[in-house]
């Protein structure tokens, strides 16, 4: 069934396709590549939605790397964030360590600004961050922004590549937009 016919998903709009999408991928690894190839980063996954990025621009990494994981999260299925609530921390040490954090999607920022507080107050040496997404709007956290994304969206609700709209979606290979 395409997307925009699954009934909570109803008059959704495809904005970036799969091939998009990829390329997006590509750019944001080339130039990971360029800046930490000899640095042997750990690259921290924010589940959920971060996985799916993840998983497709680290095997584009080709150089000793580090993966952990970690679980925070603010939108809880809703369309708007709240607290984050942490669910689960790196288990690997942050000591002296250069940190890349991919996740989904740089909305408001309030999700990677508490990642990287804790991440610094861990002892992490530096902390950048990947996104896939970087939302376009004036209610950004002051101070963040994404040190790689791979495309702009415009101020609307969006699923796919792991996004969800109330908890579906994320499978998608594109990105679309929906009004909520
Ligand atoms: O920039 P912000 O406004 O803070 O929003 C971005 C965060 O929101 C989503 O996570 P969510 O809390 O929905 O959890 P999920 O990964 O389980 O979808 C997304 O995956 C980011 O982590
Ligand atoms: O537009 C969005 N879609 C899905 N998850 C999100 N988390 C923050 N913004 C979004």
């Amino acid at each position: 069934m395409p997307w925009e016919d699954v009934p909570e998903l109803k008059g959704a709009e495809l904005i970036f396709d799969a091939d998009a999408i990829e390329q997006a991928y590509d750019r944001i690894a080339a130039q990971i590549t360029s800046q930490y190839s000899d640095k042997r980063p750990l690259i921290l996954s924010v589940m959920i939605g971060g996985i799916i990025p993840a998983g497709q621009i680290v095997p584009r990494l080709d150089f000793p790397l580090e993966m952990d994981y970690l679980h925070a999260t603010r939108y809880r299925n809703e369309t708007r964030g709240g607290d984050l609530v942490w669910h689960a921390l790196p288990t690997s040490s942050f000591e002296d360590r250069d940190i890349i954090v991919i996740d989904d999607i740089l909305d408001e920022g309030f999700t990677l600004v508490g990642i990287i507080d804790a991440l610094k107050a861990g002892g992490a040496r530096s902390v950048a961050t990947a996104v896939l997404v970087n939302k376009i709007h004036e209610r950004k956290h002051e101070g963040i922004s994404a040190d790689f994304f791979g495309v702009e969206a415009p101020d609307r609700y969006l699923f796919g590549a792991g996004m969800d709209c109330k908890g579906l979606g994320r499978n998608a290979p594109g990105i679309y937009a929906i009004d909520v």
